[in-house]
């Protein structure tokens, strides 16, 4: 949060602020964050933690078996989780309870000399607010969350000496967590291709290039999330509403719980913690490989009054040097773009995007609905662009 004189206020700070304790001392929490009402929560009392939510869990210990319910939970919920999926309990609780140290026992002054640049995009480091596409960057609604996100590969990204060391293995900890992630997510994305009929490494092939190419072309972030106590659920969110931009998310929650699916476009599904599960994330780009035909998960995260809350989100997302995507039927691709257009902008944004990368589109209900489109290739360019931030190789 960047406060009127410009200088950063920490969410942690701000709800701990007198108190010292970790318990939130602030009776009503500022007005930037609280949302609009349309976007406020309806709290209920929810699946607790292993508790029956209809967000599927798949078995990986079968891994013949699982594909075909893999590509169901794709198709109807752009998530899920998994379960022995080879990554130990041990590892997973390892990183859950040094991610909740370095939030909790870190000194502020320690975490601040890693603070990402909240000017730069994608910035490593410890922050409190994503950058966002805005035309008014004080009508932003805040989030109830601080972070810290470490660049983990390729490998010549991974600086460890950015990691704070606040425990004495804490660099190598991120750095095992990360390998064993990014091993899982290949898995993941060879079923995940398997379930739609394609070769095993077909939607990897295309977003990290080939197989001997991989190790320089993994794109993957791992970010530990914190979730103050916040004393106005109702009225805040630890995350707003989004889909993630990059290929396939693995996320690990704590037992507090909070993080919810959006079901059929209008239902809000708690994800219940379970200790030993993985959540897996279809991401934009899966969605726009599978030619719509799987769905990237929108998502959400509730604040509670009584706990923080800790997640580790690990991100994997296409090279930024590759530019090819699948294309099997231009109107599923043309769908897909007007989708994710109107979900991710609002109605005047939409307009904005579509009228600066060059479409046609029509608007019905406030919604960018269709881009008519007569070059194919346009439309994939200006996907790629938003996504990629960046000019991009030819397609295809
Ligand atoms: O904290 C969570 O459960 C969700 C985190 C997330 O969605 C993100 O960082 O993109
Ligand atoms: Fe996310």
């Amino acid at each position: 949060m960047v406060g009127g004189g410009g200088e950063v206020v920490r969410v942690q700070a701000l709800a701990e602020s007198g108190s010292g304790s970790g318990v939130p001392n602030i009776i009503n929490v500022p007005s930037q964050f609280i949302q609009p009402p349309e976007k406020r929560p309806v709290l209920g009392p929810g699946p607790g933690p292993g508790g029956e939510s209809g967000v599927p869990v798949v078995d990986l210990s079968d891994w013949e078996g699982a594909r075909e319910e893999v590509g169901r939970a794709c198709r109807d919920w752009g998530g899920f989780q998994v379960r022995n999926h080879g990554v130990g309990i041990g590892l997973l609780n390892q990183m859950r309870s040094a991610g909740l140290h370095l939030f909790r026992e870190c000194s502020m002054e320690e975490k601040l000399r890693y603070s990402c640049d909240p000017h730069t995009p994608a910035s490593e480091g410890y922050g409190s607010r994503m950058l966002q596409v805005v035309d008014n960057i004080e009508s932003v609604v805040l989030d109830w969350r601080d972070y810290f996100d470490h660049h983990t590969f390729p490998l010549s990204r991974r600086d460890p000496t950015r990691w704070p060391q606040f425990l004495p293995n804490y660099r190598e900890l991120v750095a095992a967590y990360s390998d064993e992630m990014k091993k899982l997510a290949l898995k993941l994305l060879s079923l995940i291709s398997q379930s739609l009929g394609l070769p095993s490494s077909c939607i990897q092939d295309k977003i990290w290039g080939e197989e001997e190419e991989e190790e320089e072309e993994v794109y993957q972030n791992v970010t530990v999330s914190y979730y103050p106590p916040c004393p106005r659920p109702d009225l805040t969110l630890g995350l707003q509403p989004h889909s993630d931009m990059g290929a396939l998310t693995l996320l690990v929650q704590d037992d507090v719980g909070g993080l919810q699916l959006l079901k059929d476009d209008h239902n809000w599904v708690t994800v219940p913690p379970i200790s030993d599960a993985i959540l897996v994330l279809l991401a934009d780009q899966t969605e726009i490989i599978s030619n719509g035909k799987y769905r990237s998960a929108p998502h959400r995260a509730l604040t509670n009054p009584h706990y923080p809350r800790l997640s580790v989100a690990t991100f994997h997302d296409p090279s930024k040097t590759l530019g090819g995507l699948l294309r099997d039927q231009r109107g599923d691709v043309y769908g897909v773009f007007a989708r994710r257009v109107a979900t991710r902008f609002s109605p005047e944004a939409a307009e904005a995007v579509a009228v600066r990368e060059g479409l046609q589109f029509s608007i019905q209900s406030g919604f960018v609905v269709h881009v008519i489109e007569t070059n194919a290739a346009t439309v994939l360019q200006a996907i790629q662009r938003r996504i990629f931030g960046s000019q991009i190789a030819p397609l295809i």
